[in-house]
């Protein structure tokens, strides 16, 4: 952003303009979110930077729309352009009080620091931010919640815990991480009219960080479309390879994922054991019972013709008894997503062994999962530990959290999508298995690997969210889940 802002002063646009664009969309943006009527008392932080200088065109614009107006200078001293803006801001008449003077205002506008915080915060200004955060009067944060580290998203010190962040220009990679979840708040982006050539000069088209538009993503994929003359086989044949006397529930929601996706016809290859209650529940699919291990997990795989299947989903309830199947699996061509026990026999078997796979490979796992198939990697940045796994092995790999992140594999630079939205309802055993199947439809019937690890993230992320709007976070079980994923579509697609 700095050498963004760089070039566009250097074409002509002058500091205070920009400032001032930005300022008065912020206070337009606000004003919709926070009305006047609702909140009139406004309190605004100021710091000694550009972001201070943000808050105070803010303020003045507040003012004007007769708000009553308080500001807290944290910092004395003041860059030249901040400073004047203050002189205007006392030349109206708007107060400059002490920190305590605003614990009765029913906003606070964050302006402290933007993306010039250099250092950790200490003394003075730690002690204004914890006792903001003690405060609960909701809090807006200009560009980016001050003391969070805009590139890695951590706070350096600490941090302000916004309501709501305005990112200005283009994300900032900070914002979007899992450790910024807590601090961020609700995430918006209020754009300047960024010359997208200045963007493209500074940036390059591997700009490698996006943000997923949720709703874009359901209009532009789903519901698939399918050929009038579609016969089943044409439609895509998913092979399961999953469950084990262990986890016998994680084959049927892998199988529900599957099957909500419209996949013309599922296999699923369980240990034999499994193969009536698989039958019984889910008449429409393939049972294949496969010897077992003394455990009950898969000891091998009856001679299929795996060429049959456009794709093949490994691992959900698989048990680490079937390592020697994953083995089978890895090694072989097809399209191949691999989750829990499948990642961990991979993790066991050397992560090298994906690289030269000449199949898609699609692998899911959450943050432990993740640290086990690349230990070297745990005490990295996540998301330039994914792009890392994603460049070693040539896999699309969905790194599932609170902010799940994509990373799929690109000429340059791993191209990473951060899902916005979620909710902590999907955080429950089985939500997984759902997803791994969900993936493998996809995969099946010919959507390319990224998308699949897309669409199916969102697709599920939406459907929960919708489901807790009507059944609380506690009434999001996988079964329930799956069971909703085609009603959701339902809710959103006309008629
Ligand atoms: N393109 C954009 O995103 C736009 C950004 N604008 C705003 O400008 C800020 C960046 O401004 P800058 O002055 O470079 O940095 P800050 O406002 O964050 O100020 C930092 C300020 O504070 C001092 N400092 C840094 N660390 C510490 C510390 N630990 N303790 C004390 N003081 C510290 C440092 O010396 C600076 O003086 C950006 O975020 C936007 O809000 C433009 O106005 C519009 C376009
Ligand atoms: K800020």
């Amino acid at each position: 952003m700095q050498a963004i802002e760089k070039l566009i002063f250097q074409a002509g646009m002058p500091v205070a303009a920009l400032m001032e664009k930005v300022a008065l969309r912020i206070t337009a943006r606000l004003s919709e979110l926070y009305p006047a009527q609702d909140y009139p008392r406004i309190g605004v932080l100021v710091g000694s930077g550009h972001n201070g200088g943000d808050a105070l065109v803010v303020a003045r614009e507040l003012h004007h729309q007769g708000r009553q107006v308080k500001i807290h200078q944290v910092l004395p001293k003041s860059k030249p352009l901040t400073r004047v803006h203050g002189c205007y801001a006392k030349s109206l008449g708007i107060p400059f009080v002490e920190l305590d003077d605003l614990a009765d205002c029913d906003l606070i506008i964050d302006g402290i620091f933007g993306f010039g915080l250099e250092r950790d915060i200490t003394g003075e200004i730690a002690i204004a931010i914890d006792t903001i955060n003690h405060w609960s009067i909701p809090v807006l944060s200009i560009d980016v919640p001050s003391g969070l580290h805009t590139d890695r998203g951590v706070a350096m010190g600490t941090a302000i815990g916004a309501t709501h962040t305005f990112c200005l220009g283009l994300w900032k990679r900070g914002l979007l991480t899992e450790s910024a979840a807590s601090y961020v708040g609700k995430l918006e982006l209020i754009g300047f009219d960024i010359p997208a050539q200045t963007a493209l000069q500074v940036l390059g088209d591997d700009h490698s960080l996006w943000r997923i538009n949720p709703q874009q993503i359901l209009r532009s994929h789903l519901p698939l479309k399918r050929p009038v003359t579609a016969h089943k086989y044409e439609v895509g044949h998913l092979l399961l390879v999953v469950g084990s006397a262990q986890y016998a529930g994680a084959a049927l929601l892998a199988a529900m994922g599957a099957k909500a996706t419209g996949v013309g016809m599922v296999s699923i290859a369980v240990p034999y054991s499994l193969k009536s209650l698989l039958l019984v529940q889910m008449p429409d699919a393939l049972v294949i019972g496969c010897p077992e291990t003394a455990s009950g997990a898969i000891a091998n795989l009856p001679d299929l013709d795996l060429e049959k299947y456009q794709a093949i989903v490994c691992g959900c309830g698989l048990s680490l008894d079937a390592a020697p199947v994953v083995e089978q699996l890895v090694h072989g061509d097809r399209h191949l997503v691999l989750d829990a026990d499948g990642l961990n026999a991979v993790a066991a078997m050397g992560v090298e062994h994906l690289q030269s796979r000449t199949g898609a490979t699609v692998l899911t796992p959450h943050w432990g999962e993740f640290c086990r198939l690349f230990p070297y990697l745990r005490a990295v940045e996540r998301l330039e530990a994914l792009q890392t796994a994603v460049s070693q092995t040539n896999a699309t790999i969905l790194l599932k959290g609170a902010k799940t992140a994509i990373a799929v594999p690109h000429r340059a630079m791993p191209k990473i999508y951060i899902n916005p939205e979620s909710t902590p309802a999907l955080a429950r055993g089985g939500s997984g298995d759902v997803l791994a199947g969900m993936i493998g439809g996809l995969l099946a019937q010919g959507m390319t690997a990224s998308d699949t690890a897309i669409v199916g993230t969102v697709w599920q992320a939406q459907t929960a969210i919708w489901l807790a709007q009507q059944r609380t976070e506690m009434g999001v079980d996988p079964l329930t889940l799956a069971q909703g994923l085609l009603p959701f579509l339902m809710s959103k697609s006309p008629l």
